[in-house]
């Protein structure tokens, strides 16, 4: 089974689809490498709006995949993986084309921080989601948390990460994570909320997603990603540590 679909849905939408529902749409090193290529796809001409999205109707993505990344031991290696991740997302976030996560379900971790970096989150009706690291003596490691502090009113986004709770998708509304809830199908729900872009001309699009480009570097998000990586490399080796003392 491909790992990763990459699709072109009516009207100039590519769908970038996490294909590996019996690992909960985790993210290993071969999905990176298709989103890469979905991502620079997307760049395109022909593409008015870049949609993610996961298989299945279990999960939208949970995160990085913990049997393929169990074997980062040292803060370098974990460096290595979580630096790559944050420099996709920074991509992603920048993308000159209006882009959007659709939450088919649950999304937890660095699924959180995948949606994150995408301008609109749209969630089906009973999906759940959190910025679970907390509970893993981890940070946000893929530089989702740089962005949420930057999307989300501060005190919000830093309670969503501080706490690392699971919440449903009524409560992400209302947190203003997520833009809409949906009933039937994905594509059509992504299709619907993003018929506005998808009716404009490709350099109107790519002219807003520029203003809003000068905020990010402005904000030196890059810097920023690249500093929570390095951040949660270190967290990641103590962890390591404390569960070899704590056997836990
Ligand atoms: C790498 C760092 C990154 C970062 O933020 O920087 C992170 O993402 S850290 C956070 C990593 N993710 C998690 O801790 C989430 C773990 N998974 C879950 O909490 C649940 O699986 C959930 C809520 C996503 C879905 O729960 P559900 O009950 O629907 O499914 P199961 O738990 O029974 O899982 C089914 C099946 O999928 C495997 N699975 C799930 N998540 C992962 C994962 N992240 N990596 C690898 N494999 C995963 C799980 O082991 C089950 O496999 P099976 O062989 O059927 O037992």
């Amino acid at each position: 089974m491909n790992p990763y679909i990459i699709s072109k849905e009516n009207n100039g939408a590519l769908l970038f689809t996490i294909n590996r529902p019996d690992r909960r749409n985790a993210i290993n090193y071969e999905v990176m490498s298709g989103l890469e290529k979905a991502i620079d796809m997307a760049a395109g001409n022909d593409v008015k709006v870049f949609a993610i999205t996961g298989a299945g109707d279990q999960a939208f993505c949970s995160g990085g995949d913990l049997s393929a990344f169990h074997s980062l031991k040292t803060e370098t290696q974990a460096y290595g993986m979580l630096s790559r991740m944050a420099g996709i997302l920074y991509k992603l976030l920048v993308l000159p084309k209006p882009t959007i996560a659709i939450l088919n379900g649950s999304a937890v971790g660095g699924g959180c921080e995948i949606a994150s970096a995408c301008d609109f989150r749209i969630g089906r009706e009973g999906m759940k989601a959190g910025f679970v690291q907390g509970n893993l003596a981890i940070t946000t490691g893929w530089g989702g948390g740089s962005i949420l502090l930057e999307k989300l009113p501060q005190n919000i986004a830093m309670k969503i990460l501080l706490d690392a709770k699971i919440y449903t998708a009524e409560e992400l509304r209302d947190l203003g994570f997520i833009h809409h809830i949906y009933k039937n199908h994905p594509i059509d729900a992504c299709l619907s909320f993003m018929s506005g872009s998808l009716e404009k001309e490709t350099t109107v699009l790519e002219a807003y997603k520029t203003l809003l480009n000068k905020k990010w570097r402005i904000l030196s998000m890059r810097e920023r990603m690249e500093e929570e990586a390095a951040r949660c490399a270190v967290l990641w080796r103590m962890r390591l540590t404390i569960k070899k003392w704590t056997n836990s």
